[in-house]
């Protein structure tokens, strides 16, 4: 079995921190039903970092990126987005820290059924009062390969479809933090190499922070870094991961869970 790397934080002195998280604590239910999803978390995501998220089926890994995202607030704990602590944020704020600086790719995609891909591919940039940057635009259309879907209503597009719909919705406004829940879930192999290629580059050379929450081996490989989860907490993490290394991460978790 493989040792799993305690968690660090705060030692990432060469890369400036997009995302930190500070006692991250979610409870659901209380009494005997109470669920801790996400434990006293702590957590220094860098800019231009792929970040991927492994753990074991109900042990907070969603909790934890909705919590990331400000779309659930944590019982405890902190989350700063760059210089913004999401707690002290009014609605509104925090309403315009997610449309400007955030891009989310979660599960159940979220597209609006009675609009065409276009329009909820560009639905951000109408929200948040942002201009249109035709190239852009068009290099997403071609790198996830929707030209077709561009033009048809969700509910004409296969899961896959409106998949890669859903990340150029999430990549429109060039966000400095993409959170995403299995992005390439419902992709064949060869559409998933590419999209997690291009988070990848994305990364390395707009500085963006891509923090998403997988269970295949292979998608968290393309990651600069895994971070092991079990029982709400963060127990460990792997650099430059391979699948194999992956899965020797994975079993040496199985040890840790309750
Ligand atoms: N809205 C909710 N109400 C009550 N319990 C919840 C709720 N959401 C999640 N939980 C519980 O919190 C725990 C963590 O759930 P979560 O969905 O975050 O795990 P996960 O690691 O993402 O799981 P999976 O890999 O299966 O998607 C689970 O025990 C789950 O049953």
């Amino acid at each position: 079995m493989a040792d799993i790397t305690a968690p660090e934080v705060g030692t990432h002195a060469s890369a400036p921190v997009a995302l930190t998280a500070r006692g991250l604590t979610k409870t659901y239910g209380s009494g005997d039903a109470a669920v801790t999803a996400v434990d006293h978390v702590d957590l220094d995501i860098p800019g231009g970092v792929l970040t991927a998220v492994m753990g074991p089926s109900g042990s907070g890994k969603t909790t934890l990126v909705h919590l990331l995202a400000g779309l659930d607030r944590p019982d405890s704990g902190e989350v700063w987005i760059g210089d913004d602590n999401l707690a002290a944020l009014s609605d509104k704020q925090l309403a315009k820290v997610r449309g400007r600086v955030v891009g989310f790719v979660f599960q159940g995609f979220n597209l609006i059924q009675t609009m065409s891909g276009r329009d909820n591919i560009q639905l951000p940039l109408r929200l948040n009062g942002l201009r249109r940057d035709d190239e852009w635009f068009a290099g997403l259309v071609d790198m996830l390969g929707i030209d077709r879907e561009l033009d048809r209503k969700p509910f004409e597009m296969s899961g896959g479809q409106q998949q890669r719909v859903a990340i150029a919705r999430a990549l429109i406004t060039r966000p400095r933090v993409v959170l995403a829940d299995e992005p390439t879930g419902n992709l064949d192999t060869h559409a998933s190499a590419e999209i997690l290629s291009h988070l990848r580059v994305s990364c390395r050379e707009l500085g963006q922070s891509v923090v998403m929450v997988t269970h295949d081996p292979t998608a968290a490989s393309y990651a600069g870094r895994v971070l092991l989860f079990a029982n709400g907490r963060v127990e460990g993490h792997i650099t430059d991961p391979s699948p194999d290394s992956v899965l020797a991460g994975l079993d040496a978790l199985a040890g840790v869970e309750r």
